[in-house]
């Protein structure tokens, strides 16, 4: 469903005939992404990055700040020469020139020319206290600063936009002096001046406001740079859009200096979905979820499993009332089509499930419940005593898979499966001189075969897992393709007197995909005994394996 708001004027699409100036989707990732705690971007990651956002369609680039370390400097060098960028254009960020140093011989000022860059983002002091205090410079000064860097640079044919830092506090502070700055930029030459909520405290209203006001007395081309420190930079990012502006300044997944920027993909979806402002190439929005894992992948973290439009929750359905009504209309509880950004609706079954969740999760897996009440109950029950007891299918699909094939093969004695334990055993021995020795011994059943084996790993669960796989791999080789991708515990509290419950959740890889199974049990071996099992039957079901009892 698409939602215009109320004052927004969709924009021309992008044609085949080149980009549409008429608004821009300015990425700052490789600048501001990168002044994130953590976020350390070698020159190769932030030419890989660069490539990422140019696919995307992203009009602008912000790589960095040429001139303040040797990795930004390298990256203007390579980027030209390494990228055929298709639809973005690079942008160098730098400062004014120093108060009191001509622009002509201010060194970051010559830095920003030499990187080559066709689009240079000033930052300017735009608040009257930052340039009393920060510069220790006169308001007219820092004007002149403003007026003659960009002057200099669109002498030398760069594009230029000016960031007016700290604009909105400064607006309140003084309206006169940060309109006056943002004249100055303009009348210099400036085609952009981002109006920039620096410290990020602002909310959605007010930016809008004073965004509106702003472009009415100075007639300037505006554009939104926020911070997102009051959680509100994605919604003040759109409500400048409202108030006029037609530049959006955002970094992917929101990083960017203390909690972060506007994020890109919302803030591209809304301009599209909601909005019906064409802001990218033809396709681009379906690779939307894509681009954003990417990029998370490159800077080295984990994806956000709740972020809007593209994390891997932001279309799974946990509560029964949802499942029953998505099972008539998906539309009833989502606010798009999932598969408009490049992400899918998933099903979550757990003990807030009800028969609608545990059809829809069936079918998502393959298997056609619709007619039978009967068995369908029978899951939903079977998965409610279970989560009671510690068990989590939410986060375990493999292991909820496994129980529904159970039950669709008549409960008690359950599906054929591969193997079945006779039993298990751990032992783990110090030794006087330090070392520790784990071992284990697994007594199984398979195909009619009785088999012992023992397995020596780094701890207890270790050594079960090696000496489980060795055993089963003689009669299943497909299981030497299987590895232990992840695995996870977690006590529970004790629901009587001081005993407490262990739950383990272990992820396995085949090299096509990933699943996850879930074991609980009074220790952290027992449970671990429980996810191994589920994860190597389930490992030989998705091989194509035919069971066996
Ligand atoms: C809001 C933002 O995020 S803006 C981007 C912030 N990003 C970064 O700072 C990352 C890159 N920065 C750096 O590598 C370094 O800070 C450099 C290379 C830019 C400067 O380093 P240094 O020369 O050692 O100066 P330092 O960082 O201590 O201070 C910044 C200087 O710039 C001045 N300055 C700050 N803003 C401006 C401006 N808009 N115009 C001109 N000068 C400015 C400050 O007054 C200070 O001057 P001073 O050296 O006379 O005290
Ligand atoms: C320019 C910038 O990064 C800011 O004002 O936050």
């Amino acid at each position: 469903m698409t939602v215009d708001a109320t004052d927004a004027v969709p924009g021309p699409a992008q044609g085949p005939d080149g980009p549409d100036d008429s608004f821009h989707v300015f990425d700052t990732t490789l600048r501001d992404g990168a002044q994130r705690e953590g976020i350390h971007l070698t020159v190769a990651d932030k030419l890989t990055i660069a490539r990422y956002l140019d696919e995307y369609g992203v009009g602008f680039i912000e790589g960095g700040w040429p001139g303040a370390n040797p990795r930004d400097t390298e990256f203007f060098a390579r980027a030209p020469k390494e990228i055929d960028f298709k639809n973005a254009q690079l942008v160098a960020f730098g400062s004014t020139r120093r108060a009191g140093v001509p622009a002509q011989i201010d060194p970051q000022v010559k830095a920003l020319l030499d990187s080559e860059a066709p689009v240079v983002t000033l930052v300017a002091k735009a608040h009257d206290r930052h340039v009393e205090l920060a510069l220790r410079t006169t308001l007219d000064e820092n004007l002149a600063m403003i007026a003659d860097t960009v002057g200099h640079l669109r002498e030398r044919g760069r594009r230029v936009f000016v960031d007016c830092e700290h604009f909105f506090d400064g607006y309140q502070d003084n309206p006169a002096y940060a309109t006056r700055v943002v004249r100055t930029a303009q009348e210099a030459g400036a085609d952009v001046v981002v109006l920039c909520d620096t410290n990020g405290g602002m909310i959605p209203a007010r930016i809008q406001a004073v965004v509106r006001t702003v472009a009415a007395d100075t007639g300037a081309r505006l554009g939104i740079h926020a911070q997102d420190d009051t959680g509100c930079a994605v919604a003040n990012t759109l409500a400048a859009v409202d108030g006029g502006a037609t530049h959006v300044q955002c970094t992917a997944n929101g990083y960017g200096e203390r909690v972060g920027n506007a994020n890109l993909f919302p803030v591209v979806a809304a301009l599209e979905l909601k909005y019906g402002r064409r802001v990218l190439p033809e396709g681009a929005l379906a690779e939307t979820t894509r681009i954003s894992h990417a990029i998370a992948e490159v800077v080295n973290l984990t994806p956000a499993t709740h972020q809007p439009y593209v994390g891997t929750s932001a279309f799974a359905h946990k509560g029964g009332l949802h499942a029953s009504a998505i099972k008539v209309d998906p539309d009833l509880y989502q606010h798009i089509d999932p598969e408009l950004v490049g992400n899918t609706m998933r099903m979550l079954v757990s003990d807030m499930a009800g028969r609608a969740s545990v059809e829809l999760k069936g079918k998502e897996l393959g298997y056609d419940l619709g007619g039978d009440r009967e068995l369908v109950g029978r899951v939903v029950e079977r998965v409610k005593e279970q989560e009671l007891k510690g068990y989590t299918y939410e986060a375990a699909d493999a292991s909820f898979e496994l129980l529904l094939r159970d039950e669709v093969h008549g409960g008690a004695a359950g599906a054929p499966r591969f193997f079945r334990a006779e039993s298990w055993r751990t032992i783990v021995e110090q030794r006087p001189d330090g070392e520790q020795v784990n071992e284990a011994t697994v007594k199984l059943w398979a195909k009619g075969e009785r088999i012992v084996v023992t397995g020596e790993g780094n701890g207890p669960v270790d050594a079960l897992d090696r000496a489980l796989r060795a055993g089963l791999e003689r009669i299943h080789p497909e299981l030497a393709r299987l590895n232990l991708v992840d695995y996870k515990v977690r006590i529970l509290e004790g629901t009587q007197g001081t005993s407490s419950t262990t739950r383990v959740l272990l992820s396995m890889s085949d090299g096509g995909g990933e699943w996850t199974t879930v074991g609980v049990g009074d220790n952290v071996i027992a449970a671990s005994w429980q996810a191994l099992d589920d994860g190597y039957t389930y490992g030989l079901l998705r091989a194509g394996v035919p069971a066996h009892d």
